[in-house]
């Protein structure tokens, strides 16, 4: 195994939507975390909402203490979400922006005209043994900022370019990709250690893989969806096998 071999954490979420949607106890989203992790998963990411409309208190308590591989908490910065983290002790910690009335995180945590009120919570995520990442756009004033805030990791939102390259505006889809590619650098180059995540699919995966400066990708809802047809295994070997194609490829 090389040293700039990309990670992959398998967010988990939408195994509980499956099953909160029939108010029953199966999929169980933690019997998930250990067959992904058992399908060759670095890291297991998990996102609390408050809503609750997925991952629930229990499952982050069982998956904090049954993994045998990092745990990724994501949350909002909410008193209760930083509570919960000192409870569980994950290894990670992801702060993410939330509004009740999306359908999925829409883009990067505002960070620049939030960096006092950022500034309590990511220290006493620290404290309580977090590894504390910041889910932002990759632009360069949120990244120096996150610098700044003396988080060690930040994690680039994927969404607006996935979005494009499914829509097949190339010309976006494009600028999306260069403005990826120039903010992972930039991070890098503060002493960030950077992450990538939302909407990310075997090609996406491939595609930004071949960006020397990503560490880790966290995927999720392609994969639970994936799992349908080819099997959660099958379908995790076949994202392993895509970031593996497209870093080499970047080299
Ligand atoms: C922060 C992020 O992009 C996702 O991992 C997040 O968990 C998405 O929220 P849903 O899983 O609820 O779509
Ligand atoms: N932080 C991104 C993540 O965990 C997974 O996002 P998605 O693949 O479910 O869109």
């Amino acid at each position: 195994m090389t040293s700039n071999r990309l990670r992959l954490g398998v967010n988990i979420d939408h195994v509980a939507t499956v099953r909160n949607a029939r108010g029953g106890a199966l999929p169980d989203p933690v019997r998930a975390a250990h067959l992904a992790i058992a399908a060759g998963a670095d890291g297991i990411t998990a996102h609390l909402r408050e809503d609750r409309r997925h991952i629930r208190d229990t499952d982050m308590q069982r998956l904090a203490s049954e993994l045998s591989k990092p745990l990724n908490f994501e949350m909002a910065a909410t008193t209760e979400m930083i509570g919960l983290a000192e409870r569980f002790r994950p290894h990670a910690a992801c702060l993410v922006p939330e509004k009740r009335e999306e359908r999925t995180t829409e883009g990067g945590l505002e960070v620049v005209g939030q960096a006092e009120a950022l500034a309590a919570p990511i220290a006493r995520l620290r404290d309580a043994g977090c590894r504390v990442s910041l889910f932002i756009e990759a632009d360069e004033a949120p990244i120096a900022m996150a610098a700044k805030l003396g988080a060690p990791v930040v994690e680039l939102h994927t969404g607006t370019w996935c979005h494009a390259v499914a829509d097949s505006h190339a010309e976006k889809a494009q600028a999306e990709f260069e403005r990826l590619a120039k903010g992972a650098a930039f991070a890098a180059s503060l002493g960030l250690e950077v992450h990538a995540g939302h909407g990310l699919d075997y090609d996406t995966a491939r595609q930004l893989a071949g960006i020397p400066a990503f560490v880790e990708f966290n995927i999720g809802h392609f994969l639970v969806g994936e799992a349908i047809f080819v099997g959660f295994e099958t379908a995790i070997a076949g994202m392993r096998r895509a970031m593996d194609e497209g870093r080499a490829a970047g080299r």
